[in-house]
């Protein structure tokens, strides 16, 4: 049976992990491996380990980075290591980030970062069992969180 890690952190004001797993678990038949670290800067070496030491098959780290300043810089370092992680182990393991400037209140960052936990553990699913869904998907402009922008035309 196929493992998929998920990992996040304690930083994130909105529960992304339980989000993942409903939604790995609503559409797939999985081993998963659930841990949780305080901050995005913790996620490299945590997926690292759950492939490694647990053999996850794939991993989807979430963190939700800050609206300040160091809260940025710190994302950009955890983005890098997150990158390296993956070239370390050959190994997808899918961030996904929400920024908490990126929504306008309170109530839309809790529904973002839910649907985009959601959307994008659906894609860990087709990227482990049915890669020909993404395929299908192709520069069809799909966005995780908020609208879908679609395809430009000629
Ligand atoms: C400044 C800062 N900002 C964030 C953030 O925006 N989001 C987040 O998840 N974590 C942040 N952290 C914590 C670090 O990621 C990390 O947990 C600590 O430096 C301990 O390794 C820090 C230190």
């Amino acid at each position: 049976m196929k493992t998929i890690g998920v990992v996040d952190t304690t930083f994130a004001r909105f529960n992304m992990g339980r989000a993942a797993v409903d939604e790995i678990q609503q559409n797939v038949s999985a081993k998963i491996k659930r841990i949780t670290v305080p901050g995005v800067k913790d996620l490299p070496v945590a997926s690292k380990k759950l492939i490694e030491e647990e053999g996850c098959d794939i991993v989807i780290a979430l963190g939700m980075p800050g609206a300040k300043e160091q809260d940025k810089i710190c994302a950009h370092e955890a983005s890098t290591g997150i990158i390296q992680a993956q070239l370390m182990t050959n190994t997808h393991i899918i961030e996904v980030f929400v920024h908490e400037d990126e929504a306008k209140d309170e109530k839309e960052l809790a529904f973002l970062m839910e649907m985009r936990s959601r959307e994008h553990a659906l894609n860990v699913v087709n990227m482990l069992f049915h890669p020909e869904k993404l395929v299908k998907q192709a520069g069809t402009g799909q966005r995780q969180g908020f609208e879908d922008v679609g395809a430009v035309r000629h």
